[in-house]
């Protein structure tokens, strides 16, 4: 496949810096005619568009399919009205029996850009992107794409209401906003950086694969280990272990033994394959028969002459996990909790946490069942009981709810702080995202314009430790019942409030904050004062440049409290809010924005300038508190990171070539969808 003309490609301007850029009467940075804004271009209309290109010396390999997938062949219906109809098409359309097998500016940001910056007005988040804009007529545009139907009802009913236009065309360059449940190369290759914005990272899998949040947690942790033997990183770190259940791949042989080594009768383990999603392919292992029979069955797949010859064409890569046994239940039942990690902003990182919802089983938790049902809290599971169209509203609890029934069956009996869903635990799962952005920070594949909204998994143990059990992509946003039409939309819309209001500040040089968009998000990573990240086009490698007037006051808007979440009641009604204070996790974020730039020196992570002085070597180093209040910190050093261990991982992660990536589509347009 063709890379787009532009793509990856620098400009011949690229040492210009950023104030020549911005500054078309000095006859320097003139925006090239290839390059003219195209009709609703995110920019600004009284400047030059400033260029985004970052050279990469290499176009960004993405590893997402060439293939065009077959979902966006079809084109989601026009006529959406709110009920979101899609619903029933997203929940059901696969009857899949669980079957024990294997299947980045120049450095030049000066004095006068920032004041530059400064005179600028803060737009309005209802102005976002609107810039330049001509009047709306129909067929001109603006246009926005929506690939598949996951949220489709609530990303056109916001777009429509910015006067944008649906277009049907899975191709269309001219779009404003494309948001697409499953990832296509070409998305990637024709993007227009700082014009277009574009749902999910290209790499997010480095998160959202089983496989891709393992080997990130356990390369994070070699390289905190390493630097936590410097004497000035002597401090404590969120563990992996602490938070991330045992976890062995099943595509390394030695993990693969060690795993059947250790195996006994009276653990129980889950296995699941690494991109799947609503529970399909997952078991549980709890005898020396089913361990033996996957041993048998994983081994037979290593030695299959087929797949060594064509190994594009074996199952899944598979991962086991230690089972937690003693979930916390909800009126016997067990449940996981559905959070967000947003990055609404890539360039500079800009990430936010948000709110969900819990999901609980049907029925009561038996841990010796062999019935899934009762051991996947997934909606997907639970939908395919005959019980679920009478029951499915006790299948999702808010937050509140959970907060009000741990506070009435729990708080004296297990002696917790009052509110501990929206104080412990909201803080915990604050520090445990952080930490793993932390871990893929580096290795993402950003550009101005690319927004991900993830979904992470918690599940909390009768002891109220909390674990981590998975993060997704594409994250479901069916409001198929009441809990869920009340928070869905919400997320959904301050999602793209916030990445287009981060988008269009970063375009203008502007501060980030305050945000006029953030509602009940809690700010986790800013990086706009402690990043080097790129401002404009330069020839210089992706880099993120320090700012050289970094801001003393990054959050002007500290809350008062030194509770983790400012509002303990984000969610006091879904549709009250309306203008809480903005929301900061003090946990992560003010600790994690102090921290300086240093950029790990591996291959395909961004790398680090070191120019003007940056520190390079400094690690970075954020305070955080842990779940008992005390203080600890992320550290992060900065070079030397790379890891033999590290490459091994991710180069034995599923489709890394072409054929590897068609399948990696084929399997998520079945089963990749929003879970
Ligand atoms: N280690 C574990 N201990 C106990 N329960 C687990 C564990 N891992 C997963 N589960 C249960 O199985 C369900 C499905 O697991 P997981 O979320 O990892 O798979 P998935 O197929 O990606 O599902 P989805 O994306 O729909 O949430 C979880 O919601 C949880 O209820
Ligand atoms: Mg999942
Ligand atoms: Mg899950």
């Amino acid at each position: 496949m063709a890379l787009h003309p532009q793509a990856g490609r620098p400009h011949r301007d690229g040492r210009l810096g950023h104030r020549a850029a911005r500054r078309p009467r000095r006859g320097i940075g003139t925006t090239s005619a290839s390059r003219v804004p195209r009709p609703g271009a995110l920019m600004p209309a009284t400047r030059n568009r400033p260029r985004f290109i970052h050279c990469r010396g290499q176009p960004p390999r993405t590893r997402v399919s060439s293939k065009r997938s077959k979902r966006s062949r079809i084109h989601p219906c026009h006529t959406e009205v709110p009920g979101w109809t899609h619903e029933k098409q997203m929940g059901s359309s696969v009857k899949e029996r669980l079957r024990p097998e294997l299947s980045q500016l120049d450095q030049d940001a000066d004095d006068l850009e920032e004041e530059e910056a400064a005179r600028l007005p803060v737009t309005s988040p209802d102005g976002l992107l609107m810039e330049g804009d001509k009047q709306p007529s129909p067929g001109q545009g603006p246009f926005f794409y929506i690939g598949g139907t996951n949220g489709a009802s609530i990303i056109s009913n916001y777009c429509e209401s910015k006067g944008w236009q649906r277009t049907q065309d899975s191709h269309c360059e001219d779009y404003k906003l494309k948001w697409c449940e499953i990832k296509c190369r070409d998305n990637y290759c024709s993007f227009r950086e700082g014009q277009q914005l574009l749902f999910q990272l290209p790499n997010n899998k480095l998160l959202t694969t089983k496989i891709g949040l393992l080997s990130a947690l356990r390369e994070h942790a070699r390289t905190l280990s390493k630097a936590r033997m410097l004497p000035s990183t002597q401090t404590k770190v969120l563990k992996m272990e602490e938070f991330f259940p045992e976890t062995y791949r099943l595509d390394i042989r030695d993990e693969r033994q060690a795993f059947f080594a250790l195996f006994d009768e009276t653990q129980m383990w889950i296995c699941k394959p690494t991109a799947s999603n609503q529970g399909k392919g997952i078991f549980l292992i709890r005898s020396q028969e089913e361990a033996a029979a996957l041993q048998a069955k994983t081994q037979s797949i290593e030695d299959d002459p087929i797949y060594r010859k064509m190994p594009f064409r074996a199952p899944q890569a598979r991962v086991v996990q230690r089972y937690v046994q003693n979930p916390l239940l909800l009126d016997g039942k067990k449940f996981d909790v559905r959070s967000y990690m947003l990055i609404a902003c890539a360039m500079p990182y800009m990430v936010f946490f948000g709110h969900g919802y819990a999901r609980l089983t049907l029925s009561l938790y038996n841990p010796h069942s062999s019935d899934l049902s009762g051991h996947l809290t997934n909606q997907f599971m639970q939908k395919k009981s005959p019980l679920y169209t009478l029951l499915k509203e006790s299948t999702v609890w808010t937050m509140e709810h959970l907060n009000r029934y741990i506070n009435d069956k729990f708080r004296k009996t297990k002696g917790l702080p009052r509110d501990w869903v929206f104080t412990t635990f909201t803080k915990r799962m604050q520090q445990i995202m952080s930490h793993c952005f932390l871990a893929v920070k580096s290795k993402l594949e950003c550009k101005l314009g690319y927004f991900d909204l993830i979904g992470c998994d918690f599940l909390i143990d009768e002891n109220f430790k909390v674990w981590l059990l998975e993060m997704n992509a594409n994250p479901a946003l069916h409001t198929n019942c009441e809990v869920l039409k009340a928070v869905i939309p919400g997320v959904v819309i301050e999602t793209l409030d916030l990445a287009l209001e981060t988008c269009q500040k970063s375009l203008h040089s502007q501060k980030m904050l305050p945000l006029l968009s953030q509602r009940r998000f809690v700010l986790l990573y800013n990086g706009e004062t402690t990043d080097l990240w790129p401002r404009l086009a330069s020839s210089r490698p992706l880099n993120r440049l320090p700012n050289p007037h970094p801001n003393p006051n990054p959050n002007p808007h500290p809350h008062p409290h030194p509770h983790p979440n400012p509002n303990p009641h984000p969610h006091p009604h879904p549709n009250a809010n309306p203008h809480p204070p903005r929301p900061t996790c003090e946990a992560a974020s003010s600790a994690l924005s102090s921290a300086r730039a240093a950029i790990s020196e591996r291959p395909g992570a961004r790398k680090s300038m070191p120019s003007r002085g940056a520190p390079v070597c400094t690690p970075r180093k954020s305070r955080l508190s842990d779940s008992s209040g005390s203080s600890i910190a992320e550290s992060e050093p900065s070079l030397c990171s790379g890891s033999l261990e590290g490459s091994r991982d991710t180069a034995r992660e599923p489709s890394l070539g072409p054929p590897e990536e068609e399948r990696e589509e084929e399997q998520r347009s079945t089963s990749h969808r929003g879970s």
